[in-house]
C-alpha cells in the first residue's frame, strides 16, 4: 500500500507529511514487539509508555515509516493530532474496510457483555453460520482461540481479525465493546449492523471520572452504526440517548418496550419466561441461572430476529446454551456436601444486587457471599458493594480480589464501610482460606457465592507478582479436602 492511499482519509487528524507519497509499506503495527520489514509504525503517548522514545530500534527492526504525535528527527513521518484516532483511520485502509463484508454485533454496557456476545456466537453456530467473537473471556476468530488481555483489543488488532474472518468466510464478527476502548477510539473506524447495550450502572469511575463521563463513552456506540444498523437497547436507557435519527428497539419488563419480558420463573435448571415480540408471544427457555439472562437473552433474540432470522429457531438454539466460563457457573461437586455453590464475576454494585437477589429466589436455605473488590479500579464503588452484600446476603466474608498493585487488607477496609451494621460480617485477607471458611459455616441447603473474579486463572498482587488462583479449581479441591477429612456430612 501507498502513502498516498492513506493520507485522503487521515486529513482530518494530519498536521504535517514528511515523507514521500508514493512511498509503499506491507505491514502496520503500534508495538515494537510485533514489526515486519517494510511495516509502517504508529507512534503514541500512551497512559504508561511514550513510544516516540524507541524510533531507532522500531527502525531497525524493518519499520520504514512513522505515524506520529511529535515531529522525529532521521526517518520519514506524517505528523498527525492523535495517534489512537489515526490508527483507526489506518487499520480500516489497510485491511479494505472488513466489516463491510460481515455482519457486525457490538456490544457495550456493564454487565453481561460477555454473555451475551457467546450467546450470539452459540446460536450462529447452532444455526450453521460461521464467524468470530472477541471479548473478556475468549476470541474465537474463525476457530483460532485465544485470549486477549484487553475486552477489547486496539484497533489494529481487531481490523486484522476482521479481515481474518472474511478471508476465511466467515459472515459475523460480534465483539464486546470496553468504555475504555471507545474512548480510546479503538472502534472509531468499525462500523456496526447492530449495536447492544446491555445496562449501563456504576463502574471505572477511576478513568471516566464521573458516571456521566462514562455513560456518554458507552453511548458513543451509537455513532458507529452502518447506514441501515439498527440499535437493541434496554428500555431504561431509552430516555438517554442524544441520537434519535437510528433505528431503535428496546428489550425490558415495561410495557412500551418493543420486546417485553413476562414472568421470569427459575430453579436450578435454568430460566423460562413469556416474550411478547413483534413477531407474537414466544416462552424462552434457557439452562442459564440469574433472572438477569432474561435481559441478555433478549437482547440476542431482538439482535437476530431484526435483522431477518427466524425468531423460532434462534429462540430454540437458546436451549443449549450452556452458559460462559465463571458467570453463575454451579459448582457440582458441592452437591456432595449437601450445599450449592456458585462462581461468578459479578465486581459491580448491579451486578452483586442482580446475583444474590436471584439465588434468594431459588435458595431455601441461607446464602453466604464470598467477594472482594480489585485494585486500581473504581475505589468508590467498594463501600456499595459492601452495602448491597451484607444486606442481601446472610453471611458475607470480605477477601482479597486482585489487588494490582494496592495493599489488600485497605482495599478490604473500603468494603467494610459499607457493611450494613448487625449484619453477619467476617474478613479474612486470604481467599483460599475465606472460601474455606465459607464452606465449613455453610449447612444443608445453603449456597455459597463466590463472586468477583468468573473465569479468571490468576490473582494479580501487582504486575510482577501473579499467582495461579482459579475460583473453580480451588472450590473443588477444597470440597476434596473435606470430603476426604471426614469434615463435612455426605449428601
Ligand atoms: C489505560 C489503558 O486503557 N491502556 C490501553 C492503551 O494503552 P496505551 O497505548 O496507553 O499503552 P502504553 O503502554 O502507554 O504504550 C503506548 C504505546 O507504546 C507502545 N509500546 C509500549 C511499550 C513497548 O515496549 N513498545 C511499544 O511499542 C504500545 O503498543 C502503545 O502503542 O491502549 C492499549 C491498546 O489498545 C491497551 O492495551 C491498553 O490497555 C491496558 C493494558 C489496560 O489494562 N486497559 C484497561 C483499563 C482496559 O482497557 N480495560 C477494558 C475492559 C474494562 C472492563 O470492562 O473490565 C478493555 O477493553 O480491556
Ligand atoms: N444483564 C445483566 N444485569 C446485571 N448483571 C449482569 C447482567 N449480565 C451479567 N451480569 C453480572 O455481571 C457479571 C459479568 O457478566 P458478563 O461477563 O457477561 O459481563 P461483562 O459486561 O462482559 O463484564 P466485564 O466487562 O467486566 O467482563 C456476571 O457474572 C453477572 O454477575
Amino acid at each position: 500500500m501507498k502513502i498516498k492511499e492513506i493520507l485522503k482519509a487521515l486529513s482530518s487528524v494530519v498536521l504535517k507529511v514528511n515523507c514521500d507519497e508514493e512511498m509503499e509499506f506491507d505491514y502496520i503495527s503500534s508495538n515494537s514487539k510485533d514489526i515486519k520489514e517494510n511495516s509502517l509504525f504508529i507512534c503514541r503517548k500512551g497512559f504508561n509508555f511514550d513510544s516516540h522514545k524507541l524510533v531507532d530500534d522500531i527502525s531497525e527492526k524493518g519499520a520504514k515509516v512513522f505515524v506520529v504525535e511529535e515531529e522525529i528527527k532521521d526517518y520519514p513521518y506524517i505528523l498527525v493530532v492523535d495517534s489512537r484516532i489515526a490508527e483507526s483511520i489506518i487499520s480500516d485502509i489497510f485491511f479494505n474496510k472488513p466489516y463491510e463484508k460481515l455482519i457486525t454485533f457490538g456490544v457495550t454496557g456493564t454487565n453481561g457483555k460477555t454473555t451475551t456476545v457467546h450467546l450470539f456466537h452459540h446460536i450462529m453456530h447452532e444455526l450453521g453460520i460461521k464467524g468470530s467473537i472477541s471479548g473478556t473471556v475468549m476470541n474465537d476468530i474463525m476457530g483460532d482461540k485465544f485470549y486477549h488481555h484487553n475486552t477489547t483489543p486496539g484497533a489494529i488488532e481487531i481490523t486484522k481479525n476482521m479481515y481474518k474472518t472474511v478471508r476465511e468466510n466467515g459472515k459475523y464478527y460480534a465483539m464486546e465493546v470496553s468504555s475504555h476502548a471507545l474512548s480510546q477510539y479503538r472502534v472509531e473506524s468499525i462500523k456496526y449492523d447492530i449495536v447492544g447495550i446491555t445496562n449501563i450502572t456504576r463502574d471505572h469511575l477511576d478513568f471516566h471520572q464521573t458516571f456521566e463521563n462514562y455513560k456518554k463513552a458507552k453511548l458513543h456506540i451509537l455513532n458507529l452504526l452502518k447506514p441501515n444498523g439498527i440499535a437493541v437497547i434496554n428500555h431504561k436507557l431509552l430516555k438517554d440517548i442524544p441520537n434519535k435519527n437510528i433505528k431503535i428497539i428496546t428489550f425490558g419488563i415495561d410495557n412500551d418496550s418493543d420486546y417485553v419480558i413476562h414472568e421470569i420463573n427459575s430453579n436450578w435448571s435454568g430460566i423460562y419466561f413469556r416474550l411478547e415480540t413483534p413477531y407474537g408471544e414466544k416462552k424462552v427457555a434457557s439452562q442459564l441461572l440469574g433472572d438477569f439472562n432474561a435481559f441478555n437473552i433478549t437482547l440476542v433474540i431482538a439482535a437476530l430476529s431484526e435483522i431477518g432470522y427466524d425468531i423460532d429457531e434462534v429462540i430454540s438454539s437458546i436451549s443449549t446454551f450452556r452458559g460462559v466460563d465463571g458467570r453463575l457457573e454451579v459448582i457440582s461437586e458441592a452437591k456432595k456436601l449437601g450445599i450449592e455453590i456458585i462462581i461468578d464475576f459479578a465486581h459491580t454494585p448491579d451486578a452483586l444486587e442482580k446475583v444474590i437477589l436471584s439465588l434468594r429466589k431459588i435458595t431455601k436455605g441461607r446464602i453466604i457471599t464470598v467477594f472482594g473488590a480489585g485494585g486500581q479500579s473504581d475505589i468508590g464503588k467498594r463501600p456499595i458493594m459492601g452495602k448491597i452484600v451484607s444486606k442481601y446476603s446472610d453471611i458475607s466474608i470480605i477477601t482479597t480480589d486482585d489487588p494490582r498493585g494496592e495493599d489488600p487488607e485497605e482495599i478490604i477496609k473500603d468494603i467494610e464501610m459499607g457493611i450494613v451494621p448487625g449484619s453477619l460480617s467476617l474478613s479474612i485477607i486470604d481467599r483460599k482460606e475465606a472460601i474455606d471458611t465459607a464452606i465449613t459455616l455453610a449447612n444443608r441447603g445453603d449456597v455459597i457465592l463466590i463472586a468477583g473474579r468468573g473465569h479468571e486463572p490468576y490473582q494479580v498482587f501487582n504486575e510482577n507478582y501473579k499467582v495461579p488462583f482459579k475460583d473453580r479449581d480451588v472450590t473443588i479441591d477444597i470440597i476434596y479436602k473435606k470430603i476426604n477429612k471426614g469434615e463435612k456430612t455426605f449428601k
